[in-house]
C-alpha cells in the first residue's frame, strides 16, 4: 500500500531530489539537507541545529511522520536526531526540519544534498481519556522502572 502525500518544495529545496526510500523494503524516506550551496554547516561537539529540508507536507488525517536518525551517521559520526523520533503532525504545513545534535567529540560537517535523517510515516491512534476511580488490576500493578530486575534473569512472583 502506498499513501499519496502532497509536498510543497520551497525555493531553497529546488534542485534537490525528493526524499525517497533507499531500497524496496526501506521503512523510511531519506531526508535531504536543503542547506545553501557552498555553505556547509559545521556542528561542533554537542552543538545542535534545525536543518531545513525545503519541504512542506500535507499528511493525510490519521497519519504522522517520524523523523529518525540514520544509524550510519550515528555510529560513524555521532550524529543523531535530538528529539528522536521527531513528530510531524498531519495538520502541520510548515517546513519539515531535522533537529540534529553532534554527540561526538569531533566537529561534523553537513552539506547541501546530504541525507541526514529518515522519515517514517505511520498511522496514529487517537484516544479520549475517560476518568475512572479504579483501574483494572494487573500482575504488574504499579511496579515499574526496574521492578522486574535489571539483570538477565526474570524474577518469579
Ligand atoms: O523533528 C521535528 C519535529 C517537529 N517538526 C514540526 C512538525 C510538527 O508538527 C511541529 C510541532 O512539533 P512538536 O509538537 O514536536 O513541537 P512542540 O514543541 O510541541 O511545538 P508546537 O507547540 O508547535 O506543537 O514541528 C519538525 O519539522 N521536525
Ligand atoms: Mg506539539
Amino acid at each position: 500500500m502506498s499513501v499519496e502525500v502532497p509536498v510543497r518544495v520551497l525555493a531553497h529545496g529546488e534542485g534537490l531530489p525528493l526524499p525517497d526510500y533507499a531500497t524496496p523494503g526501506a521503512a523510511g524516506l531519506d531526508l535531504i539537507a536543503a542547506l545553501p550551496e557552498g555553505e556547509p554547516l559545521t556542528l561542533a561537539p554537542l552543538a545542535r541545529a534545525a536543518v531545513p529540508t525545503g519541504l512542506c507536507l500535507a499528511l493525510p488525517d490519521g497519519y504522522e511522520a517520524q523523523v529518525r536518525p540514520r544509524s550510519g551517521l550515528a555510529l560513524k559520526q555521532g550524529l543523531t536526531v535530538l528529539n528522536a523520533p521527531g513528530t510531524v503532525d498531519s495538520d502541520y504545513r510548515g517546513e519539515v526540519k531535522v533537529l540534529l545534535v553532534n554527540l561526538s567529540d569531533a566537529p561534523v560537517v553537513l552539506e547541501r544534498g546530504q541525507r541526514i535523517a529518515q522519515m517514517v510515516v505511520a498511522p496514529v491512534t487517537r484516544i479520549h481519556l475517560a476518568e475512572a476511580g479504579n483501574l483494572t488490576e494487573t500482575t504488574r500493578g504499579d511496579g515499574g522502572f526496574g521492578s522486574t530486575g535489571l539483570d538477565g534473569r526474570q524474577i518469579s512472583r
